[in-house]
């Protein structure tokens, strides 16, 4: 379970964090939603511990993130950038050293890499290099690395961006497994769709703080229009930066 406790964060001229509360809970699918400069890669940073927030505190499991790092990222997983692979590695090879990274020792990185080899269906491309893999393969590998040490907890930062949508398909397919198996999974997106077709809750955002929270189903109520798209305009006060 991720916490965001009133976290406030000014950087230079611009306030990119403001009292910005919200929780993703075990079971679920999060989505952060909001126009570009929202705030979210600011508040994924602050949970990541990169940033320190001017005040309030991000907590995961409970573990404050500023005071106990090390624990509180140990239940993290951080879904990379799939075209930022290293290249001349195969995914066994990429997989098991982010397992060491993460502490595990060889023998158990092995088994674990090749758990998450067998549960995402790669071992038809263990062992080949990354250079030349499709985008699907490329996402699959990526997913796999921050997935490895099991954590609770899975951040995707605008997991799709650049995605075809047959790998847009099966990260929706692996997040919907995630969530089966009691992940708590929390993604930012400025895709309206995306968010409408993956979460259980979506958490609204705009300058930095929350306009709205609820299911997607919830948010129409609350705005009193018929669809999601005018919801999330109406709930916004615009539509600069969301796209549909
Ligand atoms: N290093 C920085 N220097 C200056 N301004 C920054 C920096 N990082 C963030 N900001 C500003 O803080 C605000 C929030 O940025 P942030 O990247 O968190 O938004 P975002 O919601 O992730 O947007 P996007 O969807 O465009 O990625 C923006 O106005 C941004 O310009």
């Amino acid at each position: 379970m991720i916490q965001i406790d009133n976290l406030s964060k000014r950087i230079g001229e611009v306030q990119a964090l403001d009292q910005l509360s919200f929780s993703a809970e075990d079971g679920q699918i999060t989505g952060l939603l909001g126009p570009n400069g929202a705030g979210k890669t600011t508040c994924l940073r602050v949970l990541f511990d990169l940033l320190k927030a001017d005040s309030g505190a991000a907590f995961v499991d409970g573990t404050q993130v500023d005071k106990e790092p090390v624990v509180a990222k140990q239940g993290l997983g951080l879904f990379p950038d799939p075209f930022g692979l290293y290249e001349r590695l195969t995914p066994r090879e990429y997989i098991e050293y982010f397992a060491s990274l993460n502490g595990m020792p060889r023998a158990h990185a092995k088994e674990a890499t090749q758990k998450v080899l067998d549960s995402l269906k790669m071992t038809d491309i263990a062992d080949r290099r990354c250079k030349g893999f499709s985008q699907g393969q490329r996402m699959k590998t990526a997913l796999a690395q921050a997935i490895v040490h099991q954590p609770k907890n899975i951040i995707l930062d605008e997991p799709t961006r650049g995605l075809d949508v047959m790998s847009t398909r099966v990260l929706r397919g692996i997040l919907s497994d995630l969530r089966a198996q009691g992940h708590c999974v929390l993604f930012s997106s400025h895709v309206m769709q995306e968010v409408a077709a993956l979460c259980d809750r979506v958490i609204l955002m705009s300058k930095g703080k929350v306009v709205a929270q609820g299911s997607p189903q919830e948010l129409i109520e609350l705005s009193g229009e018929n669809n999601l798209e005018d919801a999330f305009i109406r709930l916004i006060g615009s539509d600069e930066g969301i796209a549909a």
